[in-house]
């Protein structure tokens, strides 16, 4: 499998993109969230929106979703050029899809066909609230319900053996420390910023995580002053932490 990251910037991300993951693996990729940035970083891999026929939600702000119209539209204007049938499946635990409709109706219902619901462009896979994994090609996805903003819903997406994606999230350390045995590596949230942000984990609270888990991180969601190469391995170099690159991928065995 391979996880290469579309973008790794925070809300207000300049040239990082918003902070999403591509993974690919057995002729199968899925999408880690969807904003609109990942059009135009998919194209610098090679690739159209319509070859990605599978998303994941983690949660409804609108840096994660805000590509949805975009991606719903131009995967059914793709099957029309090409008489497709084939709609592209949507990945969401069964708690946020009433809101997520409710996100992106406003330009996806009233179209010149008639009325639609959100089953008109996507193969809905709801995920059991109760029970929320899900598997795809023959790999067992655990959706792990985070600390992000209080009550707001948001998850994070545990791929065993390969790795932990936080999602939007605080650092937990007992969640890391049972996920951390199982994974190769923890993509984990990270927002930089020289304040105190209450919904994100800081550099401190990652610096505070048990050894092995320290071993295993690799931060994103973080903010433009690490935009550049430069920038980010001297954070590197000072912090002993890596940060994800956009366009970086990352290969598990
Ligand atoms: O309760 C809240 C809600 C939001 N925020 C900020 O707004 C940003 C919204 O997108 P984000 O989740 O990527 O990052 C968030 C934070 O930086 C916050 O500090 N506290």
């Amino acid at each position: 499998m391979n996880l290469t990251f579309l973008g790794t910037g925070d809300f207000y991300p300049r040239s990082l993109g918003h902070n999403s993951a591509l993974l690919e693996w057995n002729d199968t990729r899925l999408m880690i969230d969807c904003p609109a940035s990942n059009a135009s970083a998919l194209e610098r891999l090679g690739l159209g929106l319509h070859e990605v026929t599978n998303m994941f939600v983690t949660h409804l702000h609108e840096d994660h979703i805000n590509g949805i119209q975009q991606f719903a539209y131009w995967h059914e204007i793709h099957r029309r050029m090409h008489g497709n049938d084939a709609k592209p499946s949507l990945y969401i635990v069964s708690d946020l899809i009433g809101d997520l409709w409710s996100s992106v109706r406003s330009g996806l219902s009233l179209t010149t066909g008639g009325v639609r619901e959100l089953e008109h462009y996507f193969e809905l896979r709801l995920i059991d609230s109760e029970d929320p994994v899900f598997e795809l090609s023959g790999v067992r996805f655990e959706c792990v319900r985070t600390r992000h903003v209080p009550s707001m819903v948001s998850y994070g997406l545990w791929a065993k053996p390969y790795f932990h994606f936080s999602g939007d999230a605080l650092a937990d350390s007992d969640l890391l420390g049972r996920i951390e045995p199982a994974v190769e590596r923890i993509f984990h949230d990270c927002h930089l910023w020289d304040l105190t942000i209450a919904s994100h984990a800081s550099l401190a609270d990652l610096r505070s995580l048990p050894e092995p888990v320290r071993r295993k991180l690799v931060l994103m969601h973080y903010n433009y002053n690490y935009e550049t190469a430069e920038s980010r391995e001297a954070f590197e170099r000072r912090e002993g932490l890596p940060l994800a690159a956009p366009l970086q991928s990352f290969a598990f065995a």
